[in-house]
C-alpha cells in the first residue's frame, strides 16, 4: 500500500508532485523558522517591558509585524499548496484503483474471491480521499514537529544550564535538563495514550464499514422503492435499517469511552504542561539566574518542544483512522492484484470466426456442475437458442463465452470480441440521454439520429422518438419490457456480427417478440444469433437447440420447425 501510495512520486506526473512537495516542505521549515523568530523576539521585548524602555518596545513591535507578515503568508502557502497536492495526489490513487477494480471484469469477478472484500465504491471514493488527507496531515505533522523539535531542542538545551543533583552524596551535573525532563514527561504522555487507545484503531475500522452497509441499505430502498411498495415492506425495511444503524450506535459507544480516556489524558497532560515549563525552570529565576524575557523564552521553547513531542497523543485519533482506512485500502489492493493473477490463469480465448467449445464444463461457485462437457460449434450467420429448466446454467453459459465466468474446464474458441454484442438478462441503462443510453458504451457522435430513430420504431418504441436529448433515470421511468426493448435497439443500432441475447424479450408479449425476430434476422441476416429463452415460440426463430436439464447433461439438435428465412 505504502509502495502504491508513494508511486504516486514517480509516475508520469511525478515533476508536479515533487514541486508541489517540495514547496510544502519549504513552507513548512520556514514556519517553524519563523516560530523560533518569534519566541526569540519574546526576550527583548519582556525585557523592554521589564525596563520601561519605550523606544526598544516600538522597535519590537515593528520587528514583531515584519516576522508575523512573513509568517501569515507562508502559513496561507502552505495550506494553499497542501490541498493542491491533496487533490493532485487524490486523484492520482482514484485513476489507479478505478482502473484495476474495471480492468478485465474485476469489478465483476472480485464476488467469486473467497472473501471478498465489501464495499469496493466506498473504498474507492471515502477511505481514498481520508487515505490522502490524513496522510499528508501526519507528514506534514510530523516534519513541522521534527523540524521544532530540533530548532528548540537547540534553543531550550541552550537556556536550560546544568542542573546539579545529589545522589548518595555525590553531586551529579546534568546538562540540558530542560529538555531531558521535556522528553521524559512526553514520553510517558505519549505511552500511556498509545495504549490506552489501541482499540480505537480497531473501532474506526469497524465503524468505516458500518458506515459503508448502513449506506448501502439506504441506496438499496431507493432503487427497490416500487418493490418495497407493493410489498408493503416498508416495516420491514426500517427495522432492518434500525438494526444496521444500532451497530453504528454500539461502535461509537464504545469509541466515545476510548476517546473520553484519551481526552482525560491529552487534556490533563495540556494543563499541566502550561505550568509545567515554569515549574521546572523557577528555580534559576528565583535565584536571579534568569530575566523575565529568558523565563518566558524558555516556556515558549519548552511548549515548542512538548507540542513537537506530544504529536502522538494529539493525533492519535487521526492516526487510528489513517490505520483502518490503510488497511481497507490495503487489502481492496491486494484483491484486485490477485485477480489480475486469476485471469491470467483461468482464461485462455482465442479468435476465430466460428463459436467453438470442446469438452467445456461450467461449474457454480460451490463447484456444482451446470454444464458437463459441451462440445459445440456454431459458425458464422448460424443462430441457436438454449432452453432449460431455471437454475440449469443457461445465464452462466453465456458469461462463459463472453469471458466473464471464471469456473469452467475445457475450450473455448470465440469469435472477434469487436463484432459480439451480449445483452443480459437485467437490462441496464445509465443515467444519461436516451441518445447515450442506447449508443452505451459507443460514443454519440458515431452514429447520426436517423439510425437510432430507426432502431427505436423497429422496436415500437416511436414514443421516444423526440426524447433522444432528455436525460434521465430511464430504468426507473420505463416498464421491463419497454427496457428490452431499448437493450434491442443497441443490436439494431451496432449490427453485430455475434449477437447473444439471455431472455432479452422474456417481458415483451408475444407478437412483438415475434416481429423484432423478424426485423433481426431481415436487418442482419449474416449475423450469428445466440438467444436464451423459455418460451416454446422462440424455436422458429432459431435452426438449432441447445438443451440443458440442470444436472450437467445436455442435447443439441436441429430445429425442425425453423422458419424459411433461417
Ligand atoms: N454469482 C453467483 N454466485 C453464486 N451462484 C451463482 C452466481 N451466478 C449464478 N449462480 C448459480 O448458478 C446457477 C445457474 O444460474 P443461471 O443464472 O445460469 O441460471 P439460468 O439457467 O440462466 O436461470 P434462469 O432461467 O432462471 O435465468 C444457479 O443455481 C445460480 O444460483
Amino acid at each position: 500500500m505504502v509502495k502504491l501510495a508513494l508511486s504516486y512520486w514517480l509516475s508520469a506526473v511525478a515533476p508536479k508532485a515533487w514541486i508541489l512537495s517540495l514547496f510544502l516542505v519549504f513552507c513548512t521549515g520556514l514556519l517553524a523558522f519563523l516560530n523560533m523568530q518569534l519566541n526569540n523576539w519574546q526576550v527583548d521585548f519582556y525585557n523592554h517591558l521589564q525596563q520601561h524602555n519605550l523606544s526598544g518596545f516600538f522597535q519590537d513591535l515593528v520587528q514583531f509585524v515584519i516576522i508575523t507578515s512573513i509568517l501569515v503568508t507562508t502559513s496561507g502557502w502552505q495550506t494553499h499548496s497542501k490541498m493542491l497536492l491533496q487533490i493532485c495526489w487524490r486523484q492520482w490513487l482514484t485513476n489507479t484503483y478505478i482502473s484495476l477494480w474495471l480492468h478485465n471484469q474485476t469489478y465483476f469477478r472480485i464476488k467469486f474471491t473467497a472473501t471478498p472484500i465489501d464495499n469496493p465504491d466506498q473504498r474507492i471514493e471515502e477511505d481514498i480521499q481520508l487515505f490522502v488527507t490524513h496522510s499528508l496531515d501526519l507528514a506534514v505533522g510530523l516534519l513541522r514537529h521534527l523540524v521544532t523539535l530540533v530548532i528548540f531542542s537547540a534553543v531550550l538545551w541552550k537556556l536550560s544550564g546544568d542542573l546539579t543533583i545529589l545522589l548518595f552524596g555525590t553531586p551529579y551535573i546534568i546538562p540540558g535538563y530542560l529538555v531531558w525532563s521535556a522528553l521524559l514527561y512526553s514520553a510517558f504522555g505519549t505511552w500511556i495514550t498509545v495504549k490506552i487507545g489501541r482499540p480505537l484503531m480497531i473501532l474506526n475500522n469497524i465503524q468505516q464499514s458500518n458506515e459503508a452497509d448502513f449506506r448501502y441499505k439506504l441506496v438499496r430502498v431507493k432503487e427497490y422503492a416500487e418493490c418495497i411498495a407493493l410489498y408493503r415492506g416498508a416495516c420491514w425495511e426500517k427495522n432492518s435499517l434500525f438494526k444496521n444503524f444500532s451497530r453504528i450506535i454500539a461502535t461509537y459507544l464504545a469509541m466515545i469511552k476510548t476517546t473520553r480516556n484519551i481526552t482525560w489524558i491529552s487534556s490533563a497532560y495540556t494543563q499541566l504542561s502550561t505550568v509545567f515549563a515554569f515549574l521546572i525552570a523557577s528555580p534559576r529565576y528565583f535565584n536571579d539566574e534568569l530575566q523575565l524575557g529568558q523565563l518566558f523564552e524558555i516556556a515558549g521553547a519548552y511548549w515548542y518542544v512538548h507540542s513537537a513531542l506530544s504529536y502522538i497523543i494529539e493525533s492519535f485519533g487521526k492516526f487510528a483512522q489513517w490505520r483502518a482506512v490503510t488497511d481497507r485500502l490495503r487489502l481492496f489492493y491486494a484483491q484486485l492484484k490477485s485477480l489480475e493473477q486469476m485471469n491470467k490463469k483461468t482464461l485462455s480465448i482465442c479468435n476465430h470466426n466460428t463459436l467453438l467449445t470442446k469438452e467445456l464444463s461450467i461449474f457454480s461457485p460451490a463447484g456444482h456442475i451446470l454444464i458437463n462437457k459441451l462440445s459445440l460449434e456454431v459458425t458464422a450467420g448460424d443462430s441457436l437458442l438454449i432452453t432449460g429448466p431455471s437454475g440449469c446454467g443457461k445465464s452462466t453459459l453465456l458469461q462463459t463465452l463472453a469471458g466473464i465466468w471464471p469456473y469452467f474446464d475445457g475450450r473455448i474458441s470465440l469469435p472477434s470480441h469487436s463484432g459480439v454484442l451480449f445483452l443480459p438478462q437485467k437490462p441496464y441503462l445509465p443515467v444519461d440521454s436516451l441518445r447515450n443510453v442506447v449508443l452505451y458504451p459507443q460514443k454519440a457522435d458515431l452514429i447520426p439520429d436517423t439510425k437510432i430513430k430507426e432502431a427505436l420504431t423497429i422496436c415500437k418504441l416511436n414514443g421516444l422518438l423526440s426524447q433522444l436529448d432528455m436525460e434521465a433515470d430511464w430504468s426507473k421511468t420505463l416498464s421491463l419490457g419497454e427496457l428490452q426493448r431499448l437493450a434491442l435497439v443497441r443490436a439494431f443500432i451496432h449490427q453485430p456480427k455475434w449477437l447473444f441475447l439471455d431472455e432479452i424479450t422474456a417481458c415483451i408479449d408475444a407478437d412483438t417478440e415475434a416481429q423484432i425476430y423478424q426485423v433481426l434476422r431481415e436487418k442482419l441476416p449474416h449475423s450469428s444469433l445466440i438467444s436464451i429463452g423459455h418460451r416454446d415460440s422462440l424455436k422458429v426463430h432459431h435452426r438449432r437447440i441447445l438443451e440443458l436439464n440442470g444436472t450437467g447433461d445436455w442435447r443439441c439438435f436441429e430445429q425442425p420447425q425453423a422458419s424459411a428465412a433461417l
